[in-house]
């Protein structure tokens, strides 16, 4: 079998059978192959952990010391802060430093519409104020002074579309910003697309505890917080201290009893459907009560064992965006994981800013993915019926 076909066996859209049935001769062997060819990305992982962790001393700093004036309000009504603003600058210009001469694409979430209308002047300037003092406190990349001229092109450095070819970063500056205004979990989440599949990805959070936040562990004597999670394709996923400690490998949990299993899902009502997840659990025969926190950090969570299942049903009509998720289901994959739609089929990064999908996402480990899928379709069934 030559490479190409081989390499269009393995990225086939796969369903339930993917995850009960063994790999046949010819996929197995077809790994092998695939696994000699992969490339390394520890070049542009160095530059996303540099990049993630001087974004998260930025929000760290913000949400501290809040103000009114720092939250501001978009158009489609949800939150943006200067903190938004100022880690997309700041990831958007480390990237830069690092690649100055590769052509550099960033699909990020925000951009400088509103900072460049009258009355906005004292916010951008709050924000360019932050980015020097953050890039000065660090010493990082030897830069002078950034102008707010600087800043508006660094943020705007992010107006990518994405797609299937070429290398795309994708970035989430702040995401779960309505937890970053709360003072609860946010995540700063940063991946890069290359040829349309994510390569690796990066999640600062920075309000994450380093123990398990479900179960016997939550209670931990270790109370420090703020982890930093990094994937990267076929080398696993770890998690480290924001303050750097060493790297730990990290695993989804290996449980394979529904009943045991306890699930995250958004700590915003309106981000999913909860009467769905909780008729899900039941039918899986879960005990534990849903586990509630903002943003990727669920999925960082999950990739080193906390809980089992992430479940997420947006209400019809809603529009997943590539940066909410990029980051988190390779960091998730690369530890054993499993991420799909609502019907069993891989998340596709590469039709640009969106993703196309089948009602929802899942998350869970290999063994429980069958249970979950048929649970998942029973549980969608049911409410269509019940309509
Ligand atoms: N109505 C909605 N349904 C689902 N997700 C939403 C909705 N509105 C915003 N979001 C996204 O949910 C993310 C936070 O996820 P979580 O619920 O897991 O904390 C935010 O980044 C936000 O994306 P964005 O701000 O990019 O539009
Ligand atoms: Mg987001």
């Amino acid at each position: 079998m030559t490479i190409i076909s081989c390499l269009r066996t393995v990225s086939k859209p796969s369903l339930i059978s993917q995850f009960s049935k063994p790999k046949p001769k010819t996929q197995q062997s077809c790994s092998l192959v695939v696994s000699s060819i992969v490339m390394s990305y520890d070049k542009e992982l160095a530059a996303a952990k540099k990049a993630a962790s001087l974004a998260a001393r930025l929000c760290l700093k913000v949400q501290k010391a809040l103000l009114q004036s720092d939250v501001q309000s978009k158009n489609d009504k949800s939150p943006v802060t200067v903190a938004d603003y100022g880690s997309q600058a700041l990831v958007s210009f480390a990237l830069q430093k690092e690649f100055p001469s590769e052509p550099f694409s960033l699909v990020a979430e925000e951009d400088s519409k509103d900072l460049r209308q009258d009355g906005a002047q004292e916010t951008l300037e709050r924000i360019t104020k932050l980015v020097n003092d953050t890039l000065a406190s660090d010493g990082a990349y030897n830069t002078s002074t950034l102008s707010t001229e600087d800043v508006i092109r660094a943020i705007d450095g992010g107006k990518s579309e994405g797609g299937s070819h070429g290398r795309h970063w994708v970035l989430d500056p702040i995401d779960g910003t309505k937890g970053f205004v709360r003072g609860d979990q946010y995540a700063i989440a940063l991946a890069l697309l290359d040829e349309g599949k994510v390569v690796l990805g990066v999640l600062a959070c920075p309000n994450l505890p380093l123990a398990s936040i479900v179960g016997d562990n939550q209670h931990s004597s270790n109370n420090e917080v703020g982890c930093l999670f990094f994937a990267q394709v076929g080398a696993g996923t770890y998690m480290q201290s924001l303050s750097g400690s060493l790297p730990v490998k990290v695993q989804v949990t290996a449980i394979e009893n529904s009943e045991e299993a306890s699930f995250f899902e958004s700590y915003e009502a309106a981000h999913s459907n909860r009467d769905l997840s909780s008729l899900i659990a039941k039918k899986l025969g879960v005990k534990a009560p849903p586990v509630r926190i903002d943003s990727q950090a669920k999925y960082g969570a999950l990739s080193r064992g906390d809980g089992a299942i992430y479940l997420r049903f947006p209400r019809k009509g809603y529009r997943e965006k590539i940066w909410d998720h990029a980051a988190g289901s390779i960091v998730v994959t690369e530890a054993g994981g499993v991420v799909t739609d609502a019907a069993g089929y891989p998340l596709d990064f590469s039709k640009g800013k969106h993703l196309n999908l089948q009602a929802g996402i899942i998350v869970t480990n290999q063994k429980l993915m069958p249970a979950l899928l048929k649970a998942v379709k029973e549980s969608l069934e049911e409410q269509a019926s019940s309509l």
